[in-house]
């Protein structure tokens, strides 16, 4: 392997610090460790405090009322997305595993939220949206197989309201999706999105290096 120069590796140890700057900048609860904590324990990877944050701050700057989630996991994002959204907003968030879902009913009730903030549907991805409501969304949080995301773009830009906002987790594929090497159909796919939604007339898209990288992108009114 090539040796790192000194300056290099001065940018490199930078950039890993600003990041776990960033996570330590966001104070988590309780509710939200003992949710991360059943993540880690199904070897289930959960969005960072920098991830969440901006998902927060996301959803409160769109005054978000209705919020739908692709991949429920354990509710790390969940928790997030409910403290931003408005008090009387609700979550519909839908994963094929509904063990997952069970983990994130009682985060939900640890963080304090009333049962009905979060509507959980158990179902894959791809059968259950199609059956959401047209522009009945002011957000959509995909974090569920990213080998579908080209997929629930399009979904997404169906449930959107005219203004709403659509984010993607881990695009940067823990690095793989800059990769000049031979990567997997996912990756592919994940480039395939980041092409399509940069090259959309109805979307204004960023990048946000937060986590593996949060794609996000505002429906044109
Ligand atoms: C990375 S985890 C989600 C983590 C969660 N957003 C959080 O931060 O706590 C991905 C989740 O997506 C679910 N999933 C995977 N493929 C799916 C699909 N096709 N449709 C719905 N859910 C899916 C998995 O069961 C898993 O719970």
């Amino acid at each position: 392997m090539r040796q790192l120069r000194g300056q290099e590796r001065a940018i490199t140890a930078n950039r890993q610090t600003d990041r776990a700057f960033a996570d330590a900048f966001v104070a988590e609860d309780e509710a939200l460790r003992w949710a991360r904590a059943r993540a880690h324990e199904a070897g289930l990877p959960s969005v960072s405090p920098g991830t969440g944050a901006a998902l927060r701050l996301l959803a409160a700057s769109a005054d978000a009322k209705a919020v739908a989630e692709i991949g429920t996991g354990t509710g790390v994002s969940g928790i997030y997305l409910l403290l931003g959204m408005r008090p009387d907003g609700t979550l519909t968030t839908v994963d094929v595993q509904p063990e997952h879902q069970q983990f994130a009913k009682a985060a939900f009730r640890a963080a304090g939220f009333a049962g009905n903030r979060a509507r959980f549907i158990p179902g894959r991805a791809l059968d259950v949206l199609p059956r959401l409501a047209d522009g009945g969304y002011d957000l959509v949080f995909c974090d569920g197989d990213r080998g579908e995301y080209p997929d629930y773009l399009a979904e997404s830009l169906r449930l959107l309201r005219p203004g709403g906002l659509v984010c993607f987790e881990g695009v940067f594929a823990d690095g793989r999706t800059v990769d000049s090497g031979a990567q997997p159909a996912e990756v592919q796919r994940v480039r395939e999105l980041l092409r399509t939604v940069r090259e959309s007339s109805q979307l204004l898209p960023t990048l946000l290096p937060v986590g593996d990288g949060l794609l996000c992108a505002v429906r044109r009114g």
